[in-house]
């Protein structure tokens, strides 16, 4: 007798569109207690996996390079190992990197004779950030497909922008696609199982990609080389005005080429309570404290993810500010009396 097959849920969605955020609730819900999480992470310094509040067996982390590219082979691998181990497994959620083009994701496990029998690929919910969203989809084909290419789309962060343009991108994601449900974050369901059940049934097939007709590898390329992921690490506690004044300084002066910052920051306040401090494009979210260091281990890193970004001045003013002032480099306090004090300052 055919066993029945495993649910595969793919949540996507731009860089800080609030993935983790949403996979957060739902494992909170208890009709996904037999759901196993696969998180892919771009940037050396791996930092959503400490943040998904989960047993860290239910939790698995891919390595370092977007799943669409570099770590496909990973994520068919993962998916064949937990087949192999998880008798009440009901469903696998894959929270794909915010570049990652699902497609690719869903051809790789379809195209595989083994995984395309265990598995049912159930939903692509794709995740859209209503500050942020008009302009991602402008700037990047990326957010373009995987907006074409969900059966449910997310809205988030609607607490945070005027309704007037939320209902600007509703329209424009119900043209881009119009298949697809629109759903407000804040919602019941978008925190519960209902979230994947679409109602359809299996996928017949990888939806087509969003408006490209040439090789996908060639089409977005190398995102290792279109987007640069910057790993900051110090490992003495920061003043808390330092790090708020690093992240305005960052934002104000390399904000148009930031895409996400994300990171854990040990202060001299509450060395024992971690910082959550994150940032979508310009928007730098209320950093919040965490109760206790996910691994254990204390220190901090943030990862800045970017388009153009000028490295070398990011990590010249962590550097600054993290007290660890290089030859060349003024210190903290000029710097905060004087930004412009930073050699290589660029309006
Ligand atoms: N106010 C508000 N903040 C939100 C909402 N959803 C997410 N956020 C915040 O947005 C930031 C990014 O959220 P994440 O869930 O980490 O985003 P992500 O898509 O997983 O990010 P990456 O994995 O880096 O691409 C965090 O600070 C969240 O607290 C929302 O609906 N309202």
């Amino acid at each position: 007798m055919e066993s029945t097959p495993i649910a595969l849920d793919i949540v996507t969605g731009f860089l800080g569109a609030g993935k983790t955020t949403l996979i957060n609730r739902l494992l909170k819900d208890p009709t996904l207690a037999d759901t196993a999480v696969i998180i892919n992470e771009f940037g050396v310094v791996s930092i959503d996996h400490l943040l998904v509040e989960q047993a860290s067996d239910g939790v698995i982390e891919l390595g370092d390079g977007c799943l669409c590219c570099t770590v496909r082979g990973a994520l068919v691998d993962t998916l064949a190992a937990l087949a192999g181990r998880a008798q009440k497994l009901r469903r696998v959620v894959v929270e794909t990197t915010g570049l990652a083009d699902p497609v690719p994701v869903l051809q790789a496990v379809m195209a595989h004779p083994e995984l395309s029998r265990i598995y049912r690929i159930e939903s692509v919910v794709t995740v859209v950030d209503a500050v942020n969203g008009a302009a991602t989809l402008d700037a990047h084909d990326e957010a373009l497909s995987q907006v074409a290419v969900a059966d449910r789309l997310i809205l988030t962060k609607g607490d945070l922008g005027p309704e007037e343009d939320r209902q600007v991108l509703i329209r424009r994601m119900a043209t881009l696609n119009p298949k697809a449900e629109i759903l407000d974050a804040r919602a019941p369901e978008a925190g519960s199982a209902a979230m994947f059940e679409t109602g359809t049934g299996t996928r017949a097939a990888p939806p087509p990609a969003a408006h490209h007709d040439h090789d996908h590898a060639h089409d977005h390329g190398h995102h290792e080389e279109r987007f640069q992921s910057v790993s900051l690490t110090h490992d003495r506690p920061m003043p808390l005005a330092a790090v708020e004044n690093f992240l305005d300084l960052l934002t104000t002066q390399q904000g148009e080429h930031i895409l996400r910052i994300k990171g854990l920051v040990e202060t001299v306040e509450e060395p024992s309570r971690p910082l959550l401090v994150q940032g979508a494009q310009r928007l730098l979210h209320a950093p919040e404290r965490l109760s206790r260091w996910p691994d254990g281990e204390r220190g901090t890193r943030i990862v800045v993810i970017g388009q153009a970004l000028d490295e070398d001045y990011v990590r010249r003013i962590f550097s600054a500010f993290a007290g660890q002032a290089a030859v060349d480099t003024p210190d903290r306090t000029a710097l905060e009396h004087n930004p412009l004090a930073i050699p290589g300052f660029r309006a």
